[in-house]
């Protein structure tokens, strides 16, 4: 009885034991996902349409998202402060009289949420230090601003996606609070929220609000919102790659689901791809829910963000698959806001990911 309490006692710490170079930064990353993810979730239960506007790029944004990053940058900053943080947002938007409303809003659930208990279920809590007294549009404006950093070749940068997949938010379906940490051009922990992603996807009865949390040399695990335990996760094992299954985006104009129609004709996978949005993909392959995760770009020159991938290329890495680009590059993420020097991603088993590029290849080739 006291080995095996022992043993879940070392699952339980073992991301912030001294084996883990990032034993810091990984729980304050797991408070501000969880807190950002427990008020996105409180947002989604009561969003009505005029609570999302739609940025210069045509893309929406919500009260979600930005309280969402105003939070998790409040924090981040507070405990790390010279590191950069690249967020997806920024207020410009919200400083017009015609967004007051919104911003009113942002402020009201952004306080709310200093209030409240989520993110301090650790044996420290980081959210002690800043407090409980209610802060003001202008302060939580600046925490979004701070998100506007450059990631680089040399340093430490964290890359935030307050919302991921913001249109299946909008759509009631899946969506993430991603937040990764990037040393020298490359992820090293990654920290993902997903609200409404159940604990056991096979079974629909198991509590929603997943955790996934995963460190270079560390492992993969995911738990539950409301239990600390972690536990590890890995791919599925694959025996013929025809019984594979992949996932894609819902969006179609977010990847080119003709082609991956195509990738699966020429691996003999028969079974219809799972469409689901944001990183909740690289989660779910990463737990074996699915194998494979194509996202090969409608339009040529689309330049995919760092924060739409680096809390996934983490948890894939350490859950046992590989990720690059359509051309079997690894994913560089030290040059700015986007993946300039990379198209399109490839994630999958390390066991298929070899078979998947080269068919990947082949359809490019036959397009
Ligand atoms: N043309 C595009 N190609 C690929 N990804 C896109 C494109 N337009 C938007 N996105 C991004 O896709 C992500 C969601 O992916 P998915 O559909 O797989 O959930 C969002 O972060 C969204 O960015 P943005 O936040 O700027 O809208
Ligand atoms: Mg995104
Ligand atoms: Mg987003
Ligand atoms: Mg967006």
């Amino acid at each position: 009885m006291l080995a095996r309490l022992g043993a879940l006692r070392r699952q339980m710490t073992s991301l912030t034991s001294a084996t883990n170079p990032y034993a810091k930064e990984t729980a304050v990353a797991i408070s501000a996902v969880l807190k950002a993810s427990l008020v996105a979730d409180r947002v989604f239960q009561k969003l009505v349409s005029t609570d999302s506007v739609t940025k210069d790029d045509k893309s929406p944004v919500t009260v979600g998202d930005y309280t969402a990053q105003a939070l998790v940058s409040t924090l981040l900053h507070h405990h790390f402060p010279s590191y950069g943080i690249v967020g997806e947002e920024d207020s410009k938007d919200l400083k017009t009289v015609q967004q007051k409303v919104l911003s009113d809003k942002i402020v009201h659930f952004a306080n709310w949420a200093l209030d409240s208990q989520a993110g301090t279920d650790q044996d420290h809590s980081y959210w002690s230090p800043i407090g409980k007294e209610q802060r003001t549009e202008t302060e939580w404006h600046e925490a979004i601003d701070r998100g506007n950093a450059e990631s680089a070749a040399t340093g430490r940068t964290w890359a935030l996606d307050p919302i991921d997949g913001t249109k299946g938010f909008l759509r009631k379906g899946q969506y993430a609070v991603c937040l990764a940490l990037i040393q020298d051009g490359e992820p090293v922990l990654g920290v993902t929220g997903c609200p409404n992603l159940p604990i056991d996807f096979e079974d629909n009865t198991s509590s929603k609000g997943t955790l996934f949390v995963a460190v270079k040399g560390q492992g993969a695990y995911q738990r539950s919102f409301d239990n600390e335990q972690l536990t590890p996760i890995h791919f599925a094992p694959i025996g013929s790659l025809a019984d594979a299954s992949f996932c894609e985006s819902v969006e179609a104009g977010h990847s080119d689901q003709s082609t991956n129609a195509r990738i699966a004709s020429l691996l003999g996978i028969t079974k219809q791809p799972t469409r689901m949005d944001s990183q909740a993909k690289y989660c779910s392959i990463s737990r074996g829910d699915g194998d494979i995760y194509l996202r090969l770009p409608v339009k040529a020159g689309y330049q995919e963000k760092i924060w739409d991938h680096a809390s996934g290329t983490v948890l894939v890495g350490e859950a046992g698959g590989i990720v690059t680009d359509m051309h079997g590059k690894k994913l560089d993420f030290g040059q700015g806001r986007t993946l300039k020097a990379n198209q399109g991603v490839v994630a999958a088993n390390k066991d298929v990911h070899a078979k998947v590029l080269r068919a990947v290849q082949q359809a490019l080739a036959d397009k």
